[in-house]
Order: structure tokens, then sequence, then C-alpha cells
């Protein structure tokens, strides 16, 4: 099952460098894992936002489900979550 998240990120101002350098990091390793499994299809950033608009192919919502309570940095994130399903005009189902 395909769907789009998009994350929206809001690390606090006075989080210790050390300790932000550490999460980042983590969240880094923890995305590209997925994307090397190819449940994490593709990320984007939106420009101009600390946030960014992410493809996942997962077996079903409790998989995703998962993987976004697994992020590092998901107590510092707003998520906006859209299923998506096939669009008959796209050419490559043709
Ligand atoms: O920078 C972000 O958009 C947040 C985050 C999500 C995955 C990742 O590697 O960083």
């Amino acid at each position: 099952m395909l769907f789009a998240v998009r994350m929206d990120v809001s690390v606090p101002q006075d989080m210790d460098a050390q300790a932000k350098a550490e999460l980042l990091a983590a969240e880094k390793d923890y995305s590209q894992d997925l994307q090397r499994k190819g449940e994490w299809q593709s990320i984007w950033r939106c420009v101009g936002e600390y946030a960014n608009i992410s493809i996942f192919d997962v077996a079903g919502n409790e998989r995703l489900h998962e993987i976004l309570w697994g992020l590092p940095l998901f107590p510092y994130m707003t998520m906006d979550i859209t299923p998506l399903a096939e669009h008959p005009s796209d050419i490559s189902l043709d």
C-alpha cells in the first residue's frame, strides 16, 4: 500500500547541540535503512520549510504506524498522511 506522508519538524530551539546532532544522525540512519529496504520509496524536501514529503510502500496501516512511531524525530514532528490509489490517467498503467 502506498502512502504520502508530510512530516513537519519542530526541534526545540534550546536542545543541546550534541543531542540534536545525534538525533538527526539517528533519523538519517533510520530513514536510509528503510529506503534501502524499499519501504520508504522517496523523500523530498518542501522548499523553504523544515518539512518533507515522503512516499512509503508498506504492507498496511499497522506497518506504516510502526515505522512512523519509530522515527527518532517523532516527538518533534506533526504528520499528515494520505493513502494513495492508482490514477486512471497514469500512462504507466496503459
Ligand atoms: O529532515 C527531515 O525532513 C526530517 C527527517 C525525516 C527523515 C530524515 O532523514 O529526516
